[in-house]
């Protein structure tokens, strides 16, 4: 049951229940004189009076192309705070069409170390794990106040997606001051972008340069999109499989052994601040990335992929004296601030993307933590 409550701030808490309450808030709330007794409510000025306005509009017309849609979203059936929805017409079938989005957004806030400790496990969840970010049809991301780093899921599902303007950055299209990494984890796709379609298989890996303009997605591919802030444009580039750097690095005696490997990395192409590759266990082994480090002058973010549905990775996380845990499944992402261990151990084979973005591009700038430290 949704209930109109008079707080303007929470949005999108208010709508995530019952689409017939947006309707219903946008009759009543909008107006200059509501109707409402609180003394915020009638405090609403005509610009944000407009702006929810605006944005129950959307998320109607969300309601109306895509009745799953609302109670869907990151896998808790809720909306985010500021979420942005546009479609366009869908033709039988179900799949977008050319040129259609549905763009959800989901804005994460920054944590500090003290605040973490004190939570239980739905509040962890909540601000570090990424969750219903692949949905047919869709490109649902999460924007981050980590180094401003987003991060989400594109899925065409055999029609396109186009991903231009994001409210969030108040650009006109969302790469105008960003790049972006982009790795298919599904069949093989295109994207389209600055005028140029790269066909994508498997493990791919595109880097967007600054100013590349609308990136439409397209056949079976199931993208995972990371973008940060750039200062500069820098040549946009597939990176294949067979163009990255590998890295092996751990022993079966230590269940650690895995190769990493390296695509948006200064061994391979320049990028302003996004680094990204994608690390594979050897059989038997279990661990990723011990012993674990922190490095406080990047952000980072591990998205788990090919796993079996029912297959979990124990995610470390936390201060390297304070850690914390997360089950993770297939698809799901973890956040890891600068003051967090992000190390793993799967029940099942498993690979992660890392991606990073902060003020430099050195891989080796980390700080190690041995086990024994760990508490
Ligand atoms: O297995 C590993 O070790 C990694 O893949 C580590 C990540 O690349 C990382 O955390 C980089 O900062
Ligand atoms: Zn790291």
């Amino acid at each position: 049951m949704w209930r109109a409550r008079c707080r303007p701030t929470r949005l999108g808490w208010w709508l995530h229940d019952e689409w017939r309450g947006a309707r219903f808030i946008r009759g009543g709330r909008t107006r200059p004189t509501s109707g409402c007794s609180s003394a915020r409510c009638s405090a609403l000025s005509l610009a944000p009076r407009r702006e929810v306005a605006g944005q129950i509009d959307r998320l109607l017309i969300c309601h109306t192309n895509n009745a799953s849609h609302m109670s869907e979203m990151s896998g808790r059936g809720r909306l985010s705070d500021k979420t942005c929805c546009q479609t366009g017409p869908r033709p039988a079938g179900g799949h977008t069409g050319r040129g259609s989005i549905m763009l959800t957004v989901e804005t994460r806030h920054a944590i500090h170390p003290d605040h973490a400790k004190g939570m239980d496990t739905t509040a962890l969840r909540s601000h570090f794990l990424g969750e219903g970010m692949f949905a047919d049809g869709e490109i649902r991301l999460v924007y981050t106040h980590y180094d401003r780093f987003t991060l989400g899921g594109a899925v065409p599902a055999g029609g396109t997606l186009t991903l231009d303007k994001v409210e969030e950055t108040k650009t006109d299209s969302f790469l105008d001051r960003r790049e972006m990494g982009i790795v298919n984890i599904g069949e093989p796709g295109t994207v389209e972008a600055g005028g140029e379609t790269y066909e994508m298989n498997r493990g791919d890996v595109l880097y967007l340069g600054m100013g590349s303009g609308a990136v439409t997605f397209g056949g079976q591919g199931r993208f995972y999109i990371t973008s940060a802030p750039a200062h500069r444009t820098l040549p946009s580039r597939l990176v294949t499989v067979a163009d990255c750097v590998e890295v092996k690095l751990g022993a079966s005696e230590t269940s650690n052994k895995r190769t990493i490997k390296q695509f948006i990395h200064p061994q391979v192409m320049e990028s302003c601040q996004l680094i990204l590759g994608y690390t594979s266990l050897e059989d038997g082994s279990v661990w990723n990335t011990i012993p674990s480090h922190i490095h406080d002058r990047r952000m980072e973010a591990y998205l788990y992929w090919g796993m079996d549905e029912d297959a979990r990775v124990l995610h470390l996380m936390g201060e390297p004296t304070e850690t914390r845990h997360l089950f993770v499944a297939n698809e799901q992402a973890v956040l890891s601030p600068t003051w967090s261990i992000h190390s793993g151990a799967g029940i099942g084979e498993y690979t992660f993307i890392w991606a990073m973005a902060g003020d430099n591009v050195d891989y080796t700038d980390m700080e190690f933590i041995q086990p024994k430290e760990l508490r």
